[in-house]
């Protein structure tokens, strides 16, 4: 299991002005060289020691593409805990500004503790975090991760495998729909490269000065050869 100091504990790896920047204007950042090597092909391996997992999702019998993941188990892996207490703070200032720029009362507190204990109590108990394996051919279709009435609104992924070396396609996939349409985006990774993201809608601003809400939804096409594993980290935990 790999055993990295919780991330709260080192310098962050991340510029917290260009994260909001980013995020403002695409809806998505990147964050390169999130994880070295080592720790990537550590979380891989992770996948076949099912005493980590809560539960496995095959997921063409859901309609969800074809390929699978699953759910990690509390306690989660300290690599991954350290993550979502470290990387939650940044991005609970800049979805606060969303939600004030959408004119939503949500405000989301500080820390990640006191965010899970809301969704504790509102019955949204198991953890979300999850580890992904694609084999050629594999896909995920556009989706959105919610889980229940509380949802944070950006999320992490994080590519485990190498492009070129491990697996070829397998491209991770924006789509923004507002009332001008919809685009889609190609977001660039490498592994150990994250990748924050919107979970459900974002403002972008609207042509009389305000803002309007645009509707993301993220997915991967299809892995044409190898393997490809990725670590999903979700901030709200589900019903
Ligand atoms: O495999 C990927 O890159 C996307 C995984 C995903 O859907 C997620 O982390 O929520
Ligand atoms: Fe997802």
């Amino acid at each position: 299991m790999p055993t990295a100091p919780p991330l709260e504990k080192t310098a962050p790896v991340w510029d917290e002005c260009r994260l909001a920047e980013t995020l403002d204007a695409e809806g998505w950042a990147t964050l390169p060289g999130l994880l070295p090597p080592c720790d990537c092909a550590t979380l891989a391996g992770l996948y076949d020691a099912p005493r980590h997992f809560r539960s496995r999702i095959v997921m063409a019998r859901h309609g969800f593409g074809r390929g699978e993941y699953q759910y990690f188990a509390y306690p989660l892996p300290p690599l991954i805990e350290g993550l979502r207490h470290a990387l939650y703070p940044p991005l609970a200032r800049i979805a606060n500004a969303w939600q004030a720029r959408l004119g939503s009362p949500t405000r989301y507190p500080a820390e990640l503790p006191e965010f899970l204990a809301r969704c504790h109590g509102a019955g949204q108990t198991r953890p979300t975090p999850l580890l992904l394996r694609y084999s050629a051919g594999d896909h995920n279709c556009l989706h959105q991760d919610l889980y229940g009435e509380h949802v944070f609104p950006l999320q992490l992924a994080i590519l485990l495998s190498a492009p070129g070396r491990d697996f070829s396609g397998g491209e991770f996939v924006m789509t923004e729909r507002t009332s001008d349409g919809q685009r889609a985006d190609v977001v660039p990774l490498r592994q150990g490269d994250g990748v924050v993201f919107t979970v459900n809608e974002r403002p972008v601003p609207s042509r009389r000065g305000g803002w309007r809400r645009a509707q993301m939804r993220h997915g991967v096409s299809a892995v044409r050869q190898g393997q490809r594993h990725t670590v999903g980290v979700i901030f709200h935990d589900a019903r």
